[in-house]
Parts: C-alpha cells; structure tokens; sequence
C-alpha cells in the first residue's frame, strides 16, 4: 500500500480530518507522506492521488471506473442514475447522456449548437434584467444566479421552468441547497453507516430520504405529463426527460429505462449542472468583483468584442481573457476540491504502489491546483497564468476541474458554455463592486462554495 498515516481501530483517521475543510487536511497529508498516500477511513481503505500524471494513467483503466464505496450516496442511489452507476448500467446510461448532450448542442461538435446558445442567453438575458431591479445597492448575488441558471437547468432537464415565487420552485431550490450541505464526501457517515442510529445522523438521513422520495413523485408527475403529450409534440431542444420517454417508447423492455433509473438519472443530471456551475459563478463574481483593474480590462475585452449585440459561443476566442479568469476560478477554488472518488474494481496499481480492490480512490484536484510548484503563488488569482506568450487561452495538464479519464464530467462542454454566456453577458452590462468583508475560504459541503457575501451591480463604465 502506498505510505500513510495510522489511525483508529473503527475510525482510522477519521477524527483527524476537519469536517469544516477536509482537502486541507488531506492536502497537508499529501506534503508528508508524498503525492500518492493512502489512509483508513472508518473500514474503508482510501488511496489519493495529487499527482496529475498518475490520476490520468490510473483513471484511464477500466479497473479504476467503480465508484466509492460511500454509505450516504450508496445508500441513497443504490447504484441507480449515472454518477453512482458501475458496470452495464453505468457505460448504458453514460452513452445515453453523451447522446441526449449531442441532439441538444451540449458538446463541442453537437449539432443544435445555435439553438443551445439561444436557449443559454435567453436565460442570461432574463438574469440581466433581474440585476436591473437591484441596481445600485448591495445585493447576494446567489439567490438570482440560481434562480435563473435554475431555470435554465430545469429547461434542460424537465423541460419546464418555474416562476420566481413558485412554491415547487422554492421548495426545490431549498432541497437541493440543503441536500448539497449534508453530502460531503468525507462525511464521517460514509464511513462509518452505524453513525445513523444516533440522531443527528438520523435526521440527515431522513431529510435526505424523504426529499428524494418527495422529489422522485414530483417527477413522475412531469414524466406522466409529459409522456401524455409526447406523440403531439416534439421540442427543437428535447429535456432530458422527453429523451428518456421517447427512447423507452422505442424499447420499452430495456433493463435501464425503468422508472426508478429515470427519477435518479434527473436528480444526477440537475444536482451535477446546477450545483457546480452555481458555485464557479459565485467564486468568479468574488474574485473579479475583488479586482476592479482587472475587471476594467475584461469589460474593455467584452466591449471590443462583442458591443451591444447578444454575445456568441464564436466570441470565446476574441475574449481569451475571459476564458483565462473562468479557469482560474475553476483552479483557485475547486469546487469539487477532493473530486469525485472513484472505486478499486479490481486490483490496480499506481507508482509503483498496490490498489486493494474496493478501495476509494480520492483524486485531490485541491492539492493538483494549490500545488506552488505547478501553479506559482497559487492563492494569487491570476488569470494570465492561463494565457500564452501570444495571449491565447491555453490550459494545461496540472488542471483538472472535470477530472479526465473514461469518467470525466460528461458535462464539461455544456459547463463551458453556461459559464461563458451568463459571465459574458453579466460585465457585458454590469461593473460588479463587492462590499463588506469577505471570506475566501468558502464551506465544504458537496461542492466548496463561497460564504455569502455582498456585491453592488453597477450600470455604466
Ligand atoms: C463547472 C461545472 C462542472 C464541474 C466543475 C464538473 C466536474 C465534474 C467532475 C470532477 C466529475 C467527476 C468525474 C469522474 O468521476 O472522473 C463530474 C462528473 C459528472 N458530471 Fe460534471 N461538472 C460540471 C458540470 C456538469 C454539467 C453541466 C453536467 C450536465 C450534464 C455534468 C454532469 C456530470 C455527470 C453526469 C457526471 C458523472 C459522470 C460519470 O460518472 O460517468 N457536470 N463532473
């Protein structure tokens, strides 16, 4: 096994982990017993990895697409939707997205490009004119960037949104917040499944239980209606939920077009686009909005560019810069700062060191992207680290937001996409002045998120 600390009996090294902050434990783990290290985590043997060229030699095996063996989510999922699935299911289900992403112009040679571009912006624009009623004045800026990015995830989806004040909406909206604080990979529950006898563990397993049971009815609700209405009606950009209908019309004995797969391959697909996105929005208008010389340049950028008219996907190149300061978001703060485990199906081998199968394999983007020796200063946010000697954006193989590997974000493409037509259009129309104290530390739940915190929109240069 590859070196590490010791531990408890039961416990291993878990009441040394802080909950508040666990990459950073396990990053300042990684400086004492070296890049790749393993550590018992209740029973659950954990080999990380903080090397970028062993994570992409070992997420390029078969052997290493299992998933962790994590009590909450398995015991949540149960192996179903995609983000948990292994096996049959998992290569089944991930085809099928790719596929859906690729009718819907969610990949970078998708065919509706044009018309997801024009889906985006609509709800960029809609965001626009919401920051419009709160000019001038201090405002969080989160509850308008999820209800719009929310809106255009539902879309997505559903193929359905929601008015502001929607009592579903809310409710929806306050499930996922909640659920996203109570899922952290290092959680000791995932370790530790006794843990749920006592009850404060009881009741986040209860509340997590009974919203995805609540939710799962609220979908089969949409997927009764629109199932109804599918033979007379056919959406230029189909949801996620038509896909599925329509292919389980076509086969409707298929092992993996059942009821129970279609409620948590939605659930996945909207936690997996909403949450992440929602978090690098909110890191990037704190970190731009803290910059204003640089915030300056990039508005000037976005003016040469693109003018007044509707920014395009086709503008990505003439804003490099814009494109850089994304990634360094995306570098700076993780928003899946241990990644997303995966699972030993077999036993592998890494540096030279043994992978029990069954183990977890933490992939620790932090340490890849907190790492001084790969990225200079790497608590200074610097977006020219992104650019080339001629100033156009390039990335390289020490940054890893969407992992790589058989299993890397299916999503990416679409993330990309998102992030640049709602930050386009926000400094296209906004100077963003962030007031009061800030924390830059964030709050690790599911994805590191920034705390809240205060920004005023600004009109004008
Ligand atoms: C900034 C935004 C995003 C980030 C940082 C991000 C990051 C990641 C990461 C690190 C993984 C784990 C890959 C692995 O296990 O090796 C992942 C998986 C996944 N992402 Fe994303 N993601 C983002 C947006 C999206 C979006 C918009 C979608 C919508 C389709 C999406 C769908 C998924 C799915 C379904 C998986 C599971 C793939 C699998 O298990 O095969 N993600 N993402």
């Amino acid at each position: 096994l590859p070196p590490g600390p010791w531990g408890l009996p039961v416990l291993g090294y878990l009441p040394w982990i802080d909950p508040k902050a666990p990459h950073l434990t396990l990053a300042g783990l990684a400086r004492r017993y070296g890049p790749t290290f393993s550590l018992s985590l209740g029973r659950v043997c954990a080999v990380v990895l903080t090397d970028p060229r062993s994570i992409r030699t070992l997420l390029a095996r078969e052997g290493a697409t299992g998933r962790a063996p994590l009590y909450v989510t398995h015991g949540i999922m149960h192996g179903y939707g995609l983000i948990c699935a292994e096996g049959a299911r998992w290569k089944d289900q991930r085809k099928f997205v790719h596929n859906w992403l690729r009718t819907i112009g969610g990949t970078k040679l998708g065919t509706q490009r044009r018309l997801m571009e024009r889906l985006i912006l609509q709800h960029a624009q809609e965001l626009v004119q919401h920051i419009d009623t709160v000019l001038n004045g201090a405002v969080d800026p989160l509850a308008a960037l999820r209800h719009h990015l929310g809106s255009l995830v539902n879309q997505l989806v559903f193929g359905r949104r929601y008015p502001r004040e929607d009592p579903q909406w809310a409710w929806l909206q306050q499930l996922q917040e909640e659920g996203c604080k109570l899922i952290g990979v290092a959680g000791p529950l995932n370790f530790l499944p006794f843990l749920r006898f006592l009850p404060t563990f009881r009741r986040t397993m209860t509340f997590l239980l009974e919203g995805q049971q609540q939710s799962h009815l609220h979908y089969q609700a949409l997927a009764n209606q629109m199932d109804a209405s599918l033979p007379h009606s056919a959406a230029p950009l189909p949801s996620l939920l038509e896909h599925f209908l329509r292919q389980r019309r076509l086969s409707p004995h298929h092992a993996f077009r059942c009821d129970r797969q279609m409620h948590h391959l939605l659930a996945d697909i909207f936690g997996a686009s909403l949450d992440t996105t929602l978090a690098t929005l909110r890191w990037f208008l704190l970190y731009v909005g803290l910059d204003q010389p640089l915030q300056r340049r990039l508005r000037a950028d976005i003016g040469a560019a693109v003018g007044q008219r509707a920014p395009s996907l086709d503008d990505a190149a003439a804003l490099p810069l814009l494109q850089a300061c994304v990634a360094e978001t995306q570098r700076i703060r993780s928003v899946l700062p241990l990644g997303v485990p995966h699972g030993a199906l077999e036993e592998l081998e890494v540096d030279g060191f043994r992978v029990p199968r069954g183990s977890l394999v933490l992939l620790l983007q932090w340490a890849v992207h907190m790492d001084p020796a790969r990225h200079a200063h790497p608590e200074t946010f610097e977006p020219r680290r992104f650019l080339d000697a001629e100033g156009r954006f390039r990335t390289g193989p020490d940054f890893l937001p969407f992992q790589t590997g058989k299993r890397m974000c299916v999503g990416d493409e679409l993330a990309r996409q998102i992030m640049f037509l709602f930050l386009a259009s926000l400094l296209q129309n906004f100077r963003v002045e962030v007031v009061g104290e800030v924390d830059l530390e964030g709050v690790a739940g599911i994805t590191l998120s920034p705390r809240p915190y205060q920004v005023v929109f600004r009109r004008g240069p």
